[in-house]
């Protein structure tokens, strides 16, 4: 069952001077309790899509559903219970929590106002959630301020928080860029746990091919680039066979633990041909991925792909998906969640780096 759908967003920004819009004729759509990953390099809208998604900013163009209705259509009663439902977990979670309030005056209203539970079971409401959480379930806990946390545990505060809401649906925007790789992994699976237990949906928006196929097991993966969908299908389809030479370039980047994998791969593409195209601007006309691409030729370069199906439920905006080159095992495996930890920590901490 459909939960959320966004339809044909396009977003301006009335200030920006970009050429091109934050999001162009973007849609996608999240059913009840499933994952659905945005995956694509900085400024490619993933932001803008999850603001949007959430209800925090209104679109130039385009129609947002949430639980079959337009959003920007409901009454102030509904609106209301929409911005409860959908909550965002953000990639700076110092930033997301006011530094004068303790935890439990960041906890106390929303429960309240909510009427989560009634007035004299915050207290234990805010306890259970901590527990929830992994953190320390006690009052003198709940009696710290943000800059008392490390990294990890106020990133698992700012999930409490988000989760205090009972919400359907949680927009997490990079949730563990800012942490240390040490905790990263432990928070993807608090994440994931959560989503069992709480039987919650996510958007999971992410510039690192390697969280998402860690996070995205069983679940839809969308592909930007600058503001456009190149890419969506699911996890398994797309990290197993990308087709569109977008995805399988992030994919391939992917580090791999073992260098003997890396030398081992069948490059198809010529390594210096890429290294010319990895900074050029997107095509202005035509494929956005055009200047890019290995493969482009004229046609790509006047005429604009529409997403079409390459195989059930996933599609590619590519003319040539087919030319797109089949990725070496160790990237296209789906990790399974805990069972990978050594690969999964080696792969953030290369990403960490960058
Ligand atoms: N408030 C704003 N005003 C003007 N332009 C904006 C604004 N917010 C974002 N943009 C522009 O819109 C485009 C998409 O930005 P967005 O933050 O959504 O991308 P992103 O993929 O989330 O990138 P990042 O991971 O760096 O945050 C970028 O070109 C960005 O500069």
């Amino acid at each position: 069952m459909s939960l959320l759908q966004v339809r044909n967003l396009t977003q301006y920004y009335p200030n920006s001077t970009a050429p091109l819009p934050a999001l162009d004729d973007v849609s996608l759509e999240v059913a009840k309790d499933s994952v659905v990953a945005v995956v694509g390099e900085s400024g490619c809208g993933k932001t803008t899509l999850g603001r949007i998604a959430s209800g925090l900013l209104k679109p130039t163009e385009g129609e947002v559903i949430f639980d079959d209705q337009q959003v920007w259509k409901l009454p102030r009663s509904a609106w209301n219970g929409y911005r409860r439902r959908v909550q965002i977990i953000q990639q700076d979670p110092y930033a997301s929590l006011n530094p004068g309030l303790t935890l439990m005056e960041s906890l106390r209203p929303g429960l309240l106002r909510h009427k989560i539970v009634p007035r004299r079971q915050v207290t234990e409401e805010a306890l259970r959630l901590l527990a929830l959480v992994g953190l320390d379930d006690d009052e003198a806990f709940l009696r710290r301020f943000p800059h008392q946390l490390s990294g990890g545990q106020r990133q698992r505060f700012a999930i409490a928080r988000a989760v205090s809401l009972r919400p359907d649906l949680i927009v997490a925007d990079e949730p563990t860029s800012m942490l240390d790789v040490s905790v990263r992994v432990a928070i993807l699976d608090l994440l994931l746990a959560l989503q069992a237990e709480e039987g919650l949906a996510y958007v999971f928006i992410s510039h690192d091919f390697g969280v998402v196929r860690y996070f995205t097991r069983g679940g839809r993966i969308v592909v930007m680039f600058f503001g456009q969908v190149v890419e969506e299908g699911p996890a398994e389809q797309i990290i197993g066979r990308p087709r569109h030479p977008y995805s399988f370039q992030l994919l391939e980047a992917i580090p791999v633990p073992d260098p003997r994998t890396v030398r081992a791969r069948a490059r198809q593409i010529d390594e210096a041909d890429l290294e010319d195209r990895v900074d050029q601007p997107p095509s202005l006309t035509g494929c956005i991925f055009a200047n890019r691409c290995p493969f482009a030729d004229d046609a790509c370069r006047s005429t604009r792909p529409p997403l079409i199906e390459v195989a059930p439920g996933h599609r590619a905006a590519c003319l040539y998906p087919e030319r797109v080159p089949d990725l070496p095992d160790a990237v296209r495996t789906v990790v399974e969640p805990g069972a990978a930890d050594v690969e999964i920590d080696e792969g953030l901490a290369t990403a960490h780096n960058r």
